[in-house]
């Protein structure tokens, strides 16, 4: 017992504090419940099940104190005989209801996780932005994972053994009064000794649970991170620190785990122990009364039987309700998810962008902060307007605010002040999905997911037909290299495409964008430089995917900023200039500057 348990357990003020607290450490399992309810059929038989093997494995002592009574202690071998018969009986019917028990409980267990993991999914997917600028994506998938196993583990078997146990627990009370009133007087008073120091130890064990949980999730993320850089680990030779800074928390993880397995052995020891001196107790007492004829040696024997159940079943509650308080934390968890609402939501009252699209974007007195609003502003009063057909370009130094004006064209976060129109309708009264499929986006680097090239380039479209994946392919120079591949565009790709080269991976996010065929295209250039031959393609790509659609770009290339028809000049959020490459050159104002500087390789060759 460690010195924190010691004063848990000897500070009055402290029992008194948790004892009050113990239910509603359990609350979180609450909202499991509307999951199981959805089933109502399996839930009805799996009660059933429960009640009947319960019943069954009530009556056998019974029948057991009668067959001492009546057979041993007569000394009659056929009521032996019939009483032994009827156990058979007895236990045949307990053994089917018990299997099948078991199978409805097992499958409600796993039907309720499968419907918890898609409902998490699910909603994280709709979280916005902002929400995955501020967790880590680890420690989500290790909620979705180990929070949600640890859930089916207790759906499964400990709520089966919690109901079973309490079941057994007031039927063999029952039957015990039945029995003796005097002996069970006994029990009783010794029960309130064996509970009293579970549900307080019980508590400590929850905050352990959520603990080594944490301790998991952040064990987990690191994992994530590190396995995903694998190459930035490797290029600057940190594998051994990287290695070594996993041992440390893994260390405090086992530490954590060894803790709390600990307080759980000492749990099931306590009850174990006190619930044997019971026991003993209990048969010293039952002899004097067999000895001074209040009760006779069957009924002692039945009583002891369901003594003996009870306090089984007493003791799976206390372990079910270490698993419980493991599975609130857990439940905690998720919930956390479920409850965490969306900021950004479609309107309630949408409008329809018009039909056939116009293609044009504008950008009204747009302030805009990550933070709280009006805390470091990173856009401020950004105003422009791109028409039909257009090509935008923006340019500016890093940090400028390009990204983020791309960001909120997709409303991935809402502006704080001003307005974007897209074909004329403010962004935030169209439907969020209506907006987005205006939009073909094509990042800086682009996401190639675990799949075949043809899942890849049909990721906007699922639906496309081969010959449409194939056109869209041809169209972005992703054709000639797929033609070669052994599996064509069956070609399974890695999780981040690991198969392809740079050039490839954009030539196969200029494919998707092809295949979304959205009228505005929004397109940030890769600044990592490609080699001649691929450079030369990728711009043949995009040359092919800006046909007839606006466009807005975050330009590093110089062909693409001679042939825009504006230039947006962004400095520290703001617009600070804005014409073609030949005006502001020019000009020479602060984009000669930055042209000279960026394109001084581009033009030198
Ligand atoms: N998710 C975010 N949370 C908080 N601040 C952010 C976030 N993304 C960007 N910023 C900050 O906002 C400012 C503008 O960033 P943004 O990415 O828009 O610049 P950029 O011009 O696209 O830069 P680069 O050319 O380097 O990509 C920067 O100061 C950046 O630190």
């Amino acid at each position: 017992m460690t010195d924190q348990a010691v004063s848990a357990a000897t500070d009055p003020e402290k029992i008194v504090s948790e004892v009050k607290a113990a239910p509603r450490q359990l609350q979180p399992l609450r909202r499991l419940f509307p999951f199981l309810l959805r089933y109502p059929l399996r839930l009805a038989l799996t009660v059933l099940f429960l009640l009947v093997s319960a019943i069954s494995s009530l009556a056998i002592p019974a029948v057991l104190g009668g067959a001492i009574d009546e057979g041993f202690v007569a000394q009659n071998l056929d009521n032996v005989g019939r009483y032994g018969w009827l156990i058979i009986g007895i236990s045949v019917i307990m053994a089917v209801a018990s299997g099948a028990r078991f199978y409805f409980i097992s499958v409600i267990g796993e039907r309720v996780v499968a419907d918890l993991r898609q409902a998490v999914f699910a909603h994280l997917l709709q979280l916005e932005t902002r929400y995955f600028d501020t967790h880590r994506v680890g420690e989500l998938t290790s909620r979705l994972n180990g929070d949600v196993t640890v859930i089916r583990g207790a759906v499964g078997s400990s709520f089966s053994l919690a109901l079973r146990s309490l079941v057994t627990i007031i039927g063999a009370l029952t039957m015990m009064i039945l029995t003796s009133p005097v002996l069970t007087i006994a029990v009783v008073v010794a029960l309130p000794a064996i509970l009293f120091p579970v549900m307080i130890y019980a508590r400590r064990l929850r905050g352990m649970s959520r603990r080594t949980q944490d301790a998991l999730a952040d064990l987990s993320a690191m994992a994530t991170e590190m396995l995903g850089a694998n190459r930035t680990v490797k290029s600057f030779t940190q594998e051994h620190v990287q290695a070594a800074h996993y041992d440390t928390s893994s260390e405090a993880s086992y530490r954590a785990e060894v803790k709390r397995l600990g307080a759980r052995a000492f749990l099931v020891g306590m009850v174990i122990f006190l619930g044997t001196a019971a026991l003993v107790g209990l048969v010293w007492w039952g002899a004097r009364a067999v000895f001074d004829g209040s009760v006779t040696a069957g009924q002692l024997g039945q009583f002891l039987v369901y003594a003996l159940m009870a306090s089984g079943a007493l003791t799976n509650v206390s372990e079910v309700l270490g698993t419980l308080q493991t599975v609130s934390g857990a439940t905690e968890r998720l919930t956390e998810i479920l409850d965490t609402k969306p900021e950004i939501v479609d309107p309630a009252r949408p409008v329809a962008l018009p039909t056939p699209p116009l293609g044009t974007v504008t950008f009204t007195g747009v302030n805009f902060s990550y933070g709280e609003a009006g805390s470091d502003k990173v856009l401020t009063n950004v105003s422009f307007s791109v028409g039909k057909g257009e090509t935008v370009a923006l340019v500016g130094p890093s940090g400028s605010g390009k990204s983020t004006t791309l960001s909120l064209l997709q409303r991935f976060y809402d502006v704080d002040a001003g307005t974007i129109a897209v074909d004329g309708v403010d962004i935030r009264d169209v439907k969020l999905s209506e907006l987005r499929q205006r939009f073909a986006y094509v990042e800086q680097e682009p996401i190639i997911f675990a799949g075949t090239i043809a899942d890849n380039i049909r990721f906007g479209k699922p639906d496309a037909a081969m010959d449409e994946v194939i056109a869209a392919a041809k169209a972005a120079l992703v054709d000639d290299f797929v033609t070669d591949l052994p599996a064509g565009y069956d070609t399974v790709v890695g999780e981040r495409g690991v198969m392809l080269s740079g050039g490839q991976k954009q030539r196969l996010a200029i494919a998707r964008a092809i295949l979304k065929n959205a009228p505005i295209l929004l397109l940030d250039e890769a600044t990592s430089a490609l080699d001649a031959q691929s450079e030369r393609l990728v711009q043949l790509a995009l040359e092919h995917l800006m046909e007839g659609r606006t466009t807005l770009v975050i330009a590093h290339r110089l062909a693409t900023i001679r042939d825009a028809n504006t230039i947006l000049v962004l400095d520290g959020g703001e617009i600070i200039d804005h014409g073609t490459h030949d005006q502001l050159v020019a000009k020479g104002g602060r984009y000669a500057d930055l042209a000279k500087l960026q394109f001084r390789t581009a033009e030198a060759v």
